[in-house]
């Protein structure tokens, strides 16, 4: 029987900057990230004494991705109990379950989301001090502090420096995925290969926020998404889901998330997206592509 389950929220990066590089290859950010209601579903239920921990896999997008100890699931909770390790206290094994319905790979950080979720779930079951997660998310991946978070958040340094985003207008949401994954660092070779860091000036939030639709894409018009380009080049259908978007009834702003393939388009409410979401479904290019319409999380 579960005992504990929660949702793992896809990240959508409404703009990511690359500022830098740092000696050990990693890319400086600075990104606003969103949370939208798609996600995965993580339960979490006890197991007998003896065990280890154990993860199954279920779900639309559940196939090809192994349930084994590379999933980022089991790799959260090998990191809450090595940073258990000195103090001598046995974790109960648990048998954890996951629903897959974000695509693989798709820069709307599924497995980073994964594995947040888990931390979640593994600290209260196993009463743990909640910064001991915060301290295991970054030795899991760039975007799992924030998805651990799962609010509107300026990602800064490599993912790890997070500020919570100023307050942001209500708006609905449509993430497409054409059905090609991506695999980040590939990406960030493309980059790195045309030396392509933009010196731009720094950027400021306005404290206040933005209180409508129109001030934030005001502001986002502002922005880019640095890897667009380098993921349309090794994927060429990412200009065709993004001309697809552009094309939407109501459809206010569009453009890539993440390291891609996933892009979002942005509407001034979840019904607004739903519709637009009906009329994709319609045109011959969007037929077997992913979609998911609704709400932003406040
Ligand atoms: C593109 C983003 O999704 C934006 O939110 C993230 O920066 C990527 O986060 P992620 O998928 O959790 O990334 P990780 O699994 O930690 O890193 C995968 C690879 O991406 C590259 N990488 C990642 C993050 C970063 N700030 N700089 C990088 O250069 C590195 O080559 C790294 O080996
Ligand atoms: N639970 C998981 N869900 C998805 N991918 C996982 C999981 N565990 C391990 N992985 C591996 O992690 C890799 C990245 O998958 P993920 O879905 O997080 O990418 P992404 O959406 O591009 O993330 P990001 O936006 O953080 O770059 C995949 O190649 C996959 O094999």
């Amino acid at each position: 029987m579960a005992l504990l389950q929660d949702m793992a929220h896809a990240k959508i990066n409404l703009f990511l900057h690359v500022t830098g590089r740092r000696d050990d290859g990693y890319h400086l950010l600075d990104s606003l990230a969103v949370f939208a209601g798609a996600g995965d579903h993580v339960t979490l239920s006890a197991t007998t004494p003896d065990d280890e921990d154990s993860l199954t896999v279920q779900g639309p997008f559940s196939e090809g991705l192994e349930a084994d100890s590379n999933n980022l699931i089991l790799k959260a909770a090998r990191s809450l109990r090595h940073e258990m390790g000195t103090t001598g206290r046995t974790l109960p094994a648990t048998a954890l379950r996951l629903e897959k319905h974000l695509p693989v790979a798709s820069g709307i950080g599924g497995g980073s989301a994964d594995a947040a979720c888990a931390l979640r779930l593994l600290t209260r079951y196993w009463h743990l001090p909640a910064d001991m997660a915060t301290r295991a998310a970054p030795t899991l991946g760039a975007d799992v502090p924030v998805c651990l978070v799962q609010k509107a958040t300026r990602m800064e340094g490599i993912g790890d420096i997070l500020t919570p985003a100023p307050s942001l207008p209500e708006m609905g949401i449509l993430l497409v995925n054409p059905g090609v994954s991506v695999s980040t660092p590939s990406i960030f070779r493309r980059l790195a290969a045309t030396g392509g860091i933009t010196v731009r000036p720094s950027l400021s939030f306005p404290e206040a926020g933005w209180p409508t639709l129109d001030a934030l894409i005001a502001f986002l018009r502002t922005t880019e998404n640095d890897l667009q380009p380098h993921a349309i080049a090794q994927e060429p259908v990412i200009a065709t889901v993004l001309e697809q978007l552009a094309a939407l009834p109501d459809v206010r702003f569009s453009r890539m998330s993440g390291s891609g393939a996933t892009c979002f388009a942005l509407f001034d409410s979840a019904e607004k997206a739903a519709e637009a979401a009906r009329h994709l479904a319609r045109q011959d290019a969007a037929r077997d592509w992913w979609h998911w319409a609704g709400p932003v999380l406040p």
